[in-house]
């Protein structure tokens, strides 16, 4: 049966899985309580639409830092897409460039940068975690720069890895054919090493990054670079007044998928005093549950540049590969498109608060 919402992607590919794997990606950290937060915050809201507006032309395009989009979407930056298909990252790019979105590599990317940037029609960003060995991280930065990467986003919610107890009893190690093959071999051993009781993601995390980093290093990170610097990972009014004093160009509201602090606020609870906290034209991005494209609406009214989707990429190419992920990506920005017109709000700058209607835990 045909796939025809983002949604229907996920059984297909849980189906498709190994059972390890598929927790690795379903997965948050503790109870799994910020996970379904997220998920459940999106019922607080419902669109308020307006009528006899002309929508014949609804045009979702926009740039952001510098990169045309034919939607306010991007793939969330995301470990080893070689877990779920053989091409891995190969294959998402591709499916980013067709669809016009936005693809942020992770630094656990399972192909090169540049094999990465090869098949990339459209714009590549990349992510990096703060590693204890700066030099790596320097000379990822000056190969980004070189392979055409138009932005770095670092991921600042994870001085240590979450405490994922789906990994923890399956003794979740990464596959030895799936490597992160940007990073020496020798400092990616403990990834695919698990036991019961460690996950070689958290050994591998623990071994490598660095949790003494603070504002006062980004200035580090600036200096090798001139590409626009994104922070992921921002929760709180306070720490992006900080993101913007510190010189960032944008960050990322993001509670990483529910899979670092369980019990922090919903993604989407958090965007409005993030938006309210910030200059009116620094671009404010958003992840977390964002499963349909009046999910990517309802973020973009709170104030949302764009999104940032993270597991229904995956299990798009976990289904159909290059194919399945564009079309998870294709449906996600034509639902867009249709629900700014059936909302009367042909323009992005158009859909603002007025938009929503808001009544806690109330309409899903
Ligand atoms: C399998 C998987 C791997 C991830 N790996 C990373 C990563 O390496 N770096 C990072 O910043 N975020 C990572 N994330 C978090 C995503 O970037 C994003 O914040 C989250 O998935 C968004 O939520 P969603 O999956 O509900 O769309 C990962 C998420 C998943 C599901
Ligand atoms: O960031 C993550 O969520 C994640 O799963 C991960 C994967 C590899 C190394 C570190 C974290």
């Amino acid at each position: 049966m045909a796939l025809l919402a983002p949604a229907e992607f996920e059984s297909a590919a849980r189906a498709r899985l190994p059972a390890d794997v598929w927790d690795f990606i379903a997965g948050g950290s503790g109870a799994e309580s910020t996970l379904a937060a997220n998920l459940a915050q999106f019922g607080d809201y419902a669109l308020r639409p307006r009528v006899l507006v002309d929508v014949a032309g609804c045009d979702p395009s926009l740039t952001l830092l510098g990169s045309e989009l034919r939607a306010p979407i991007g793939v969330a930056p995301m470990a080893y897409h070689r877990l779920v298909d053989p091409e891995g990252e190969v294959a998402t790019a591709r499916a980013t460039g067709r669809t016009g979105t936005l693809l942020i590599a992770g630094i656990f990317a399972s192909r090169t940068l540049e094999e990465i940037s090869a098949a990339a029609e459209g714009p590549l960003w990349l992510q990096l975690y703060w590693l204890r060995r700066r030099d790596v991280l320097a000379g990822l930065v000056e190969r980004a720069e070189a392979a055409g990467y138009r932005a770095l986003v670092l991921t600042v919610d994870a001085p240590r890895i979450g405490r994922r107890l789906r990994d923890l009893r399956n003794g979740f190690a990464v596959p030895a054919d799936v490597r992160a093959v940007n990073l020496d071999p020798e400092l990616m051993r403990a990834s695919h090493h698990g036991d019961a009781g460690a996950s070689g993601i958290e050994t591998h995390a623990r071994e490598q990054f660095d949790p003494s980093l603070t504002w006062a290093d980004l200035a580090w990170l600036r200096e090798r670079s001139r590409l626009p610097l994104v922070l992921k990972g921002i929760l709180t009014a306070e720490d992006a007044r900080l993101a913007v004093e510190h010189g960032a160009d944008a960050v990322v509201v993001s509670n990483h998928g529910g899979r670092q602090l369980d019990g922090a606020l919903p993604s989407l609870a958090a965007l409005p005093e993030v938006v309210d906290a910030v200059p009116p034209e620094f671009p404010v991005l958003f992840d977390g549950g964002v499963r349909s494209g009046a999910d990517v609406a309802v973020a973009l009214a709170l104030g949302a540049r764009a999104v940032l989707v993270g597991r229904p990429v995956l299990w798009g190419l976990a289904v159909g590969g290059e194919d399945g992920a564009a079309q998870v990506l294709d449906q996600l920005s034509s639902e867009l498109t249709h629900t700014m017109a059936l909302l009367g709000r042909p323009r992005l700058r158009g859909l603002d608060r007025g938009a929503l209607s808001e009544r806690a835990g109330r309409y899903r």
